[in-house]
């Protein structure tokens, strides 16, 4: 079983020596310096991380809870739906699945939280939906240990299976609200920056969805991260954390899709600072508020192309720009091959 405290303690920090011996092979290779941009970003940061880059085997772990807050009717949609869209993952026929098979990714889907039956699922439900966060605790802080603890274990098993890089993903009908609860308890921005349309809320229930963020975080008065992901988040949320820090652990690469992986994000970095040295910002998503979570962990997205899906399908559309930038440093030719001076 995962054990996310002691992942967390044994995350190192990119390693800045290879950093800079990067950065003198990004030179020798058969180009101008610099020309090719943040290609040569993206190899340097790979080579902190893993030495050599190499992301191959790329492994789409998407998280599936739902979300008390939904009776306040804060989404367009009801929760079955949530158990409706795993059934579709489990089949093959979501976008994300569509996207992973052109990445040559694996795609695991586990139900965290679901509320109901989800049939071929990966099951390590903590239980069926969290409370509604306008008015009581989501989890727990055990149920919270539990889906971090779970969402480690699923990372640790695909990088046991050979993956290279993780995209955590998410589907979970309400957790765009519970997502801007946590960016704003944790940013300390304004409810209205950082809520959005979700999956198509506008006017007056916009307006009632940014007041059940603002209830939420008027009710808490913890600082504590784990308490305040207890308090405000999804299990998916709690799960894709523990991900990250099991990857970031194991020094693998993770490549974070829209705004509610960006919260968990967040969530992972307040739980265990060094494993933002691991992120890479696959997109920046169509969700207001995406912008404010970036800000706060420095993320400069690779791709900005109206996204606002989820499921790590953001993720997923970036992914071929990070292996070129492995590919490159490992394939390209340096000067010396053609005789010249670098
Ligand atoms: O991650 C994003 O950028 C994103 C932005 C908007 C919506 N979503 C997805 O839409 C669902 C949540 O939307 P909502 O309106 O029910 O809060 C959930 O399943 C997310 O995966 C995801
Ligand atoms: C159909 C649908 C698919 C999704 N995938 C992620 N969130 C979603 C929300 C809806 C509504």
């Amino acid at each position: 079983m995962g054990n996310w405290r002691k992942s967390a303690a044994g995350i190192q920090p990119r390693n800045k020596k290879a950093e800079s011996d990067m950065e003198m092979h990004l030179n020798n290779l058969t180009k101008p310096a610099g020309s090719l941009g943040r290609l040569e970003e993206l190899a340097v940061k790979l080579a902190g991380m893993q030495g050599i880059p190499d992301v191959s085997h790329p492994a789409v772990l998407v998280f599936a809870g739902d979300h008390g807050v939904t009776e306040e009717g804060v989404s367009l949609y009801g929760q079955e739906l949530t158990s409706l869209m795993v059934k579709n993952f489990v089949q093959g026929g979501a976008a994300i699945n569509v996207l992973a098979k052109e990445i040559g990714a694996s795609v695991t889907v586990t139900d965290i939280g679901v509320k109901g039956e989800t049939p071929g699922a990966e099951s390590k439900k903590v239980k069926n939906g969290t409370g509604n966060i306008a008015v009581e605790a989501a989890m727990s802080l055990e149920e919270a240990e539990q889906a971090l603890n779970a969402g480690a274990d699923t990372a640790a098993e695909a990088i046991e299976k050979g993956a290279k890089l993780i995209i955590p993903g998410d589907m979970g009908i309400g957790n765009t609200t519970v997502s801007s609860a946590l960016i704003a308890a944790w940013t300390g921005a304004g409810v209205n920056d950082i809520s959005g349309n979700g999956t198509g809320v506008t006017g007056t229930q916009l307006r009632l969805k940014q007041d059940v963020i603002r209830r939420a975080v008027r009710r808490i008065s913890c600082t504590e991260p784990l308490d305040i992901l207890a308090e405000l988040g999804g299990l998916e949320h709690a799960a894709m954390a523990g991900a990250m820090i099991e990857a970031a652990g194991r020094k693998t690469p993770i490549l974070v899709d829209g705004f509610i992986a960006s919260a968990a994000a967040l969530a992972a970095e307040k739980l265990a600072p060094l494993s933002k040295e691991y992120f890479i910002f696959g997109h920046r998503s169509a969700e207001a508020g995406h912008g404010r979570a970036l800000e706060m962990m420095g993320g400069e997205p690779l791709l900005d192309l109206q996204l606002r899906l989820g499921e790590g399908t953001g993720a997923a559309a970036a992914y071929p720009l990070v292996s070129m930038a492995a590919a490159v440093v490992r394939e390209m030719a340096v000067f010396s091959d053609l005789g010249i001076d670098a």
